[in-house]
């Protein structure tokens, strides 16, 4: 299919679910695929676009896993907690986010889950039934309580299903700020997110969001009971996994660099984003230089 009948198909998928009373669906499954899982990762994102950084995080964490034939959600909010709807329409990160999914399936099938495999030079395949099943969906709910909810309630997935919701260390931040829960900024709108449901956390080092050791020390401070009296549980310590992001002497990966590296320095994208998202933006430009671009629906 054209990268132009992709962005359509997708177009009308959104415009029939902003239409509808649902909070949460899936638009498509990668490949077309209905079987159960135990497991459902699901990776929040604004895909504004997806980078080498989301790829990261979502194949650590489907190869960490024992069990057979994990599924992944990649979730797009058509409205997000803090940041207006653009540089590029929803039809065009919808677009992206299938892109991805094969991108990630790719790399997946040639990549083997341990370093120690990868260091035994030894040639590597996935066989394809192997590989995760990959949903697109999309959700009207900005904050990750209601997302999971949503996504609980919607009847896409068994009632029981544990989801892993896959975040950098600056949006499990996010996720603890009181300010996010009015009436009564508490943190006690995470209890039952938290009872069911678990973070994986990629740590986001030197950057506004401190150093490694300053990452820990959040969880550890939430395990001291230091939050104990906004209403938090020292038991979701058990609940949350902090995993090593970047190495420091890898570059820093954002949607932010590669929207830029796109007019400034287009062969950074080899390095910022999986390739089929790269053909993306450099033929259909989804980031115009003038700044242009809305969520159009
Ligand atoms: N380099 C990274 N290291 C760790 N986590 C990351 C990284 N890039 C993105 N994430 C996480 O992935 C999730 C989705 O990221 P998001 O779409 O906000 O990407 P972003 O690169 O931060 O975007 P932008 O640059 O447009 O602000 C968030 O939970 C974010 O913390
Ligand atoms: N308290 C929360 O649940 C909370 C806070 C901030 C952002 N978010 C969400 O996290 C996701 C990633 O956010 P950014 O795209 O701003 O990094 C978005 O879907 C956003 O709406 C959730």
């Amino acid at each position: 299919m054209s990268f132009q009948n992709l962005r359509t198909q997708y177009s009308t998928l959104l415009k029939q679910f902003l239409k509808s009373t649902k909070e949460f669906d899936v638009l498509t499954t990668i490949p077309p695929d209905h079987s159960a899982s135990e497991t459902l990762y699901v990776l929040d994102s604004s895909f504004n676009p997806p980078t080498l950084a989301h790829l990261r995080i979502a194949s650590t964490a489907l190869q960490s896993t024992p069990k057979p034939r994990p599924r992944l959600l990649l979730l797009l909010a058509t409205q997000n907690a803090d940041k207006p709807s653009k540089p590029a329409s929803f039809e065009d990160r919808l677009a992206m986010m299938e892109l991805f999914a094969r991108d990630l399936r790719t790399h997946l099938a040639i990549t083997p889950a341990s370093t120690n495999a990868a260091a035994s030079g030894l040639e590597y395949e996935l066989p394809v039934e192997a590989l995760p099943l990959i949903d697109i969906g999309v959700t009207k709910k900005p904050y990750f309580v209601d997302k999971a909810a949503a996504i609980e309630s919607s009847g896409r997935y068994p009632g029981a299903l544990e989801q892993v919701h896959l975040t950098g260390f600056d949006t499990l931040v996010r996720i603890f700020d009181t300010k996010y829960y009015p009436p009564h900024h508490t943190l006690a709108p995470l209890v039952p997110f938290l009872e069911k449901h678990r973070l994986r956390v990629t740590m986001r080092p030197g950057d506004a969001w401190g150093e490694r050791e300053e990452q820990v020390a959040f969880l550890e401070a939430l395990a001291r009971g230091d939050r104990d009296a906004e209403g938090a549980r020292r038991e979701w310590v058990q609940r949350i996994q902090l995993v090593e992001g970047r190495k420091p002497t890898d570059p820093h990966v954002s949607s932010t660099r590669a929207r830029e590296a796109l007019h400034s320095a287009p062969k950074d994208l080899d390095w910022l984003v999986p390739d089929l998202v790269k053909q993306y933006i450099l033929s259909e430009r989804a980031y115009p230089s003038d700044g242009a671009g809305t969520a159009k629906v």
